[in-house]
């Protein structure tokens, strides 16, 4: 999987993952108005209107970036009707060639992550027949059970293809709180980041990377080109560009010498873009999609100015 990522932000020469996490806030009235004629004021009508939207950001991003990341939460919230509207969300994403991150941050033990595992990026079996659900390439996980629950995870990885992005420094106000918490010489996530970099051996790429990598805030610039230094197989998924206030500068340090080794995600900034001071008197809420491709264009300027 992480080949393949490597090569599609080689090809578009853009390492930006949009983050698929709608909100009815963002949804354009039009999309939302002919969901609630179909489907009434119900959580049916909310995921269908985020498919909607999703289909419409993608079908204007497609050929500029290399992956998606659907937020699971978002879709979750709305039951049944909303976790469908993840999966077709993600099947349309790869049937226009995209990779797919599922943000779905599991953490168990080992026994329930074998589970989670097997729907979200291996197959489920029922009898003697075998089905993929989720369809996701990757997803993200939070690794503070240790490896036990990362470990099922692993043989998935090898036999379908597919990589993890394990949670070591998060971009949020207070993960320093216990992120930052000294252990023996070093800071709690510069002692995760070693850990992950070693199970990450087990499963490496041909470009030098593994498949398990590694989410590192933009908001901590120091932390992430400490942690590039410390983790040089990694691929770092950087959140908190945009709407949490990073800037391109602030992320410079988590892109190896080549200009590799990460992708930076911006939600918000991306799909509610036509509602921003910036584009909102250029589109209109009908040209929500057009905001976004504008948006993914700006970001990849601005990234392009610290690579
Ligand atoms: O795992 C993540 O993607 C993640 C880790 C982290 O430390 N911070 C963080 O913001 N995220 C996710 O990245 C996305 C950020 O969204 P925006 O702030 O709208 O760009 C959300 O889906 C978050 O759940």
């Amino acid at each position: 999987m992480i080949d393949r990522l490597i090569e599609k932000i080689e090809k578009t020469k853009n390492p930006t993952v949009v983050g698929l996490d709608p909100r009815l806030g963002f949804v354009p009235g039009f999309i939302k108005e002919e969901a609630y004629e179909l489907y009434g004021k119900t959580p049916k009508a909310a995921a269908r209107a985020f498919y909607e939207f999703n289909k419409a950001i993608i079908d204007a991003v497609y050929d500029l970036v290399p992956a998606v990341k659907p937020q699971v939460a978002m879709y979750e919230q709305y039951g049944p009707e909303g976790i469908k509207a993840y999966i077709d969300t993600i099947l349309y994403a790869k049937e226009k060639g995209l990779v797919v991150i599922g943000d779905v941050k599991r953490s168990d033990i080992a026994s329930t992550a074998e589970a989670y595992a097997d729907g979200h990026i291996g197959r489920v079996k029922v009898e003697d027949e075998v089905h993929e659900v989720y369809h996701e390439d990757s997803i993200t996980l939070n690794p503070y059970l240790g490896y036990d629950s990362i470990e099922p995870y692993m043989n998935h990885c090898k036999a379908y293809d597919k990589g993890l992005f394990i949670l070591v420094k998060t971009s949020n106000p207070n993960s320093g709180e216990i992120q930052d918490l000294d252990v023996g010489e070093e800071k709690l996530y510069e002692r995760v980041g070693r850990l992950v970099s070693k199970w990450g051996e087990a499963v490496m790429g041909k470009r030098g990377y593994s498949h398990i990598g590694a989410v590192v805030g933009a908001t901590y610039p120091e932390q992430g080109t400490r942690l590039r230094q410390l983790m040089p197989h990694t691929f770092f998924l950087v959140p908190g560009y945009g709407a949490q206030g990073a800037t391109a500068k602030d992320l410079a340090g988590c892109f190896d010498q080549n200009g590799l080794g990460a992708i930076v995600n911006s939600s918000r900034g991306i799909i509610a873009a036509y509602q921003l001071e910036k584009y909102k008197n250029k589109f209109s809420d009908k040209e929500f999609a057009q905001a976004a491709r504008e948006a993914v264009i700006d970001m990849r300027k601005d990234l392009e100015r610290v690579l």
